[in-house]
């Protein structure tokens, strides 16, 4: 029997990084989850143990302090860049990177009724996720957010659905609707302020959900998905995944209560799962953008 090593990858994954810029009174400040991976021609690492042409995880690791130090975090995506660049173009054997990061987000403290200068609360669940990918075909860019979790307590339906001996459900015309959307776009250029378009990518995801009288979660991913192509003409395709999370109308009636979608149990799961990846018919190849590492991003 023949074996083939068909795929490889390596690196380190989640390094953990906090920047500060304390230059000015107001410090500034990232967090951040950085994975890095390597693509190239280890397989001899694998078939033999010869490590001659393995850059250690521990000097990958060490290489993302160092560019912080360096040259700074302007965004996710930026920093992200500036790291796959540099292993593709400095480091010989390697023929492409992969850089994943998570960015958890910080809002500044109020304090005796102003933002803080060095004090900040941590806002959550929500992280901004980009995915680097540099090698010899080109540069791909993926931005993100996972864990954006949102509910609407009305504006939301599913009726008409197909049934069948199994089916139990009923049909709703008003429901509450809630999920954690996971959102990932690609960009069909590394030319973009990441920082400005991020909030405005966001923001579409949660007007959408908002105002659409929403037949089902699948429609509201099509209008979520499509509203942000609109309005950002350098992303090129985005990929939405949204577990539905149900609320279970409580049945009040053994206590001689009516229950008109006031109390609801909260289920963690199961949940449906809603998927969509919606893409312009022009897109640029998306090479192996979407060759995950650590998968986090
Ligand atoms: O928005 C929904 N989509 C479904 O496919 C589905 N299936 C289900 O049981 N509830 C829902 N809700």
């Amino acid at each position: 029997m023949t074996y083939l090593l068909t795929d490889h990858q390596y690196g380190k994954a989640e390094t953990r990084l906090v920047r500060v810029i304390r230059d000015a009174a107001r410090h500034e400040l990232r967090d951040l989850n950085v994975t890095t991976a390597m693509r190239g021609a280890f397989d001899d690492a694998y078939l033999t143990g010869d490590q001659s042409a393995v850059l250690p995880t521990d000097t990958q690791k060490n290489t993302v302090y160092a560019f912080a130090k360096k040259h700074g975090v302007a965004s996710p995506e930026a920093f992200g860049l500036a790291l796959a660049r540099h292993f593709v173009h400095d480091v010989a054997p390697i023929d492409g990177a992969r850089i994943e990061l998570e960015e958890y987000a910080w809002d500044r403290a109020i304090a005796g009724g102003r933002e803080h200068d060095h004090t900040w609360v941590r806002r959550g669940p929500e992280v901004r996720t980009a995915a680097v990918t540099v090698d010899a075909t080109g540069e791909y860019v993926i931005g993100g957010v996972k864990d954006l979790v949102l509910l609407k307590s009305t504006g939301s339906e599913f009726a008409g659905f197909l049934s069948d001996e199994y089916t139990t459900l009923p049909e709703t015309h008003d429901r509450v609707m809630a999920t954690a959307v996971i959102a990932k776009w690609r960009f069909s250029t590394v030319d973009v302020d990441w920082d400005a378009v991020f909030p405005v990518i966001r923001a579409h995801l949660i007007e959408q959900f908002a105002t659409l009288q929403s037949l089902a979660l699948q429609q509201t991913l099509w209008h979520m998905g499509t509203a942000v192509l609109d309005a950002v003409p350098e992303i090129c395709e985005i990929r939405l995944k949204a577990p539905n999370k149900h609320h279970f109308v409580v049945d009040l009636a053994p206590f001689s209560m009516e229950n008109p979608n006031e109390v609801f149990y909260a289920a963690d799961r199961p949940y449906g799962l809603i998927e969509a990846t919606i893409a312009r018919d022009d897109a640029p190849p998306a090479g192996d953008a979407w060759k995950f590492s650590a998968g986090l991003a």
